[in-house]
């Protein structure tokens, strides 16, 4: 082969091995979109924005998860949507709380910048402008259940599970929550509850006023939800958003002000070696049930 013929070659390779590259990198792109740990869809007409935990079947949250629905949130109060239903793609869970995988044997710097993120969405989503109800499709635990809390109003499938379970595994609720679940259910039911770590079923969250209603199936809590979102329609926004906030300026104030503190708090209960063996037991458990 001459110079020539040899130069044209390597150029034609090359051109394929660019096509390749961009065909494979455009693979990865749109499984990387399917498998995206989020997902978020807006009704045009309503302005309301779907914000779904996609990591079935437990939505549990990794720091990944967390991360990209911290970014989310930022999307939906910059974007100006008009309201906000949170969800889950799991046919039965809403979340699961936080993975059990992420808090057995962590890595600290790791488990630090998980319990940070998972503040974060919590003061994020706590003091939204926008207003915000959980379409609780599922089980609800931990901190599923809390980011449920965190909304605004709360709309639940039948024979579900949700709760604070957190004294069971043996990390104490840090004060936060404990204002935060006196802002929903009655100061004497929250105390039993968290000091139990109690886990109630549909009828018993409503019974209580942990939750807000019971919807018949998912296609029927994203309906109650859209209503729920449009008594707000006529109202101006910024009015609505800071009184919101002056109800929740307490645990808003702790949670910013605290946040340090608290992931100390959660490192050292996470790293003791009773709850280690809780975590492990619970997994264990789950295993050994099939
Ligand atoms: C201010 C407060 C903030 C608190 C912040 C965070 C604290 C936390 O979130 S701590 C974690 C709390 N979560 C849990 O304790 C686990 C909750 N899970 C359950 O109660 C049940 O799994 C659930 C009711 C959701 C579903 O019950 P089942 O349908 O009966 O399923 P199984 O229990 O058999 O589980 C199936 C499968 O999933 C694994 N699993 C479940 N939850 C988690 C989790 N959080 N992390 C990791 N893995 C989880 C379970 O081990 C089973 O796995 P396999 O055995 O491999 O199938």
């Amino acid at each position: 082969m001459n110079s020539t013929c040899l130069q044209k070659t390597t150029r034609i390779l090359n051109k394929n091995v660019f096509k390749c590259f961009l065909n494979s990198h455009i693979r990865n792109q749109s499984s990387a979109t399917n498998q995206s740990l989020i997902l978020t869809d807006v009704n045009d007409k309503t302005g309301f924005a779907t914000v779904a935990f996609n990591r079935p079947p437990m939505s549990n949250f990794t720091l990944e998860l967390l991360q990209d629905f911290s970014k989310s949130l930022d999307e939906v109060e910059s974007k100006n949507y008009k309201g906000m239903i949170l969800t889950s793609t799991s046919p039965t869970v809403f979340s699961a709380g936080l993975d059990l995988k992420e808090l057995l044997n962590p890595e600290p710097a790791r488990l630090k910048a998980l319990r940070t993120a998972y503040i974060d969405c919590c003061i994020k989503l706590y003091s939204s402008m926008y207003p915000t109800v959980a379409a609780i499709n599922g089980h609800a635990i931990g901190g599923g259940c809390f980011i449920a809390m965190a909304c605004e109003y709360r709309i639940m499938l039948p024979n579900s599970k949700i709760g604070l379970n957190e004294t069971q595994l043996g990390i104490a609720i840090p004060e936060v929550a404990v204002h935060a679940t006196r802002n929903i259910i009655s100061s004497r039911d929250a105390e039993m509850a968290l000091t139990l770590g109690s886990v109630f079923t549909t009828d018993e969250a409503l019974k209580i006023g942990l939750i807000d209603e019971v919807a018949e199936n998912k296609e029927d809590a994203l309906a109650k939800s859209e209503k729920f979102l449009s008594l707000f329609k006529k109202i101006p926004k910024r009015a609505r958003g800071i009184t919101k906030q002056f109800f929740r300026k307490k645990v808003i104030d702790l949670m910013t002000n605290n946040r340090e503190k608290d992931v100390e708090a959660f490192v050292s209960y996470v790293m003791n070696p009773a709850s280690q063996k809780s975590f492990q037991a619970f997994l264990d458990e789950a295993k050994n049930k099939k």
